[in-house]
């Protein structure tokens, strides 16, 4: 049997990179908020609850009622000159730096997804491809590793990667909750935002995103990697126990998450007399919804509710120099051998 002599035109010789955060919705209103939710809450990974236990709330109770509460939310964070969330435009900022600053290897792509809602996962490994990249770099944009961020990243690529005959090799960025270019951003970022108030917190926080407790027994390290990031960032800024402290936040659902939560820890900072607070967001690295709204918004009014006077609110790294200088870090010594 005679072979072809010709096979379909191919570009090959490309390198992506693809940076993916988490998601959010395309709008604010009901029908978009549960279109997010929805792909987001039936995520294996997310909810572990069996379907013939979770489906019944999920599709009964909390997608009728979830979308138009959190739709609100979002609507006080929404950036409106762009008329999408923050979360959308620091991500796509993030890519666009880093492409400038690999500029210098041509062969280089870098784009980036959202596991959730749009650009999808699928169509931008899609698109890599399509543009000649045969190895790909899938960084999941979560400093400390959790099987709910981080792996549902992963997951998502691998499935994309089902549907093809010549798959392009594939690295995943692991955690780096301790990178040292990444501890002294976030200790530097503390430092550079107190220096330009006029009052000192007594007390900072700094609040990681929770998870389940009963992740974490079963083998999630995300914890014990949120609580060594928080050690080193208070070692590098030389601070006690009392004035640095790792707290949780974003409970959702009945069942114990880690602990100290976020509210409860300020309500009771402003119950025990402390008047002046500070909290950052070590584990985002974009600010979003649970930045603005849940720290940024509620906790403030949480703190000044229980008697406390001054709180602010200091900034993820986003699309600042030093941020995109522990993303460049990253990508370069994950990136070795293949530039
Ligand atoms: C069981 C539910 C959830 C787990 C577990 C969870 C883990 C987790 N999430 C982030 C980061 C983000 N979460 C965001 C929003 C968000 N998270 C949940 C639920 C769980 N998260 C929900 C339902 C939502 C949507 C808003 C709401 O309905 O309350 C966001 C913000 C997205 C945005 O558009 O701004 C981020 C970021 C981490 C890091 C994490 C575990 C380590
Ligand atoms: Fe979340
Ligand atoms: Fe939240």
């Amino acid at each position: 049997m005679a072979l072809p002599t010709d096979h379909p035109p191919v570009k090959i010789g490309k390198v992506g990179v693809l940076l993916v955060n988490l998601g959010t919705p395309d709008a604010t209103d009901p029908v978009s908020m549960r279109r997010y939710l929805k792909e987001f809450l039936t995520d294996k990974r997310v909810i572990e609850w069996p379907k013939a236990l979770w489906y019944p709330i999920l599709f009964g109770i909390v997608l009728n009622t979830r979308p138009k509460r959190v739709g609100k939310a979002y609507e006080e964070i929404w950036n409106k000159d762009l008329d999408e969330s923050y979360l959308r435009t620091y991500t796509r900022n993030q890519s666009e730096s880093l492409a400038q600053s690999l500029a210098m290897h041509p062969n280089v792509h870098v784009d980036w997804a959202m596991r959730y809602g749009k650009p999808s996962i699928a169509e931008r490994v899609d698109a890599l491809k399509a543009e000649g990249c045969d190895r790909i770099l899938v960084f999941p944009l979560y400093p400390q590793y959790s099987a709910t961020t981080t792996a549902t990243v992963n997951d998502k690529v691998f499935e994309a990667l089902l549907a093809m005959r010549w798959q392009p090799a594939l690295r995943t960025v692991p955690s780096y909750h301790d990178d040292p270019v990444y501890i002294d951003a976030i200790a530097t970022s503390i430092e550079k935002h107190l220096a330009t108030l006029d009052w000192e917190p007594e007390v900072v926080l700094a609040s990681f995103h929770g998870i389940p407790q009963s992740y974490f027994k079963r083998g999630d390290p995300y914890h014990c990697q949120c609580l060594k990031t928080g050690r080193l960032v208070r070692e590098r800024l030389g601070w006690t126990k009392e004035r640095f402290r790792p707290t949780f936040q974003s409970r959702f659902g009945p069942e114990e998450w880690l602990q100290p939560y976020t509210d409860k820890t300020v309500e009771q900072l402003a119950k025990d007399g402390v008047k002046r607070i500070a909290v950052l967001n070590p584990g985002f690295v974009s600010d979003c919804l649970e930045t603005l709204e849940e720290i940024a918004g509620e906790a403030h009014e949480i703190f000044e509710e229980h008697g406390g006077e001054k709180f602010t609110h200091i900034p993820c790294l986003n699309d600042s120099a030093d941020g995109m200088r522990v993303l460049e870090s990253v990508v370069r010594r994950e990136l070795q051998g293949w530039i």
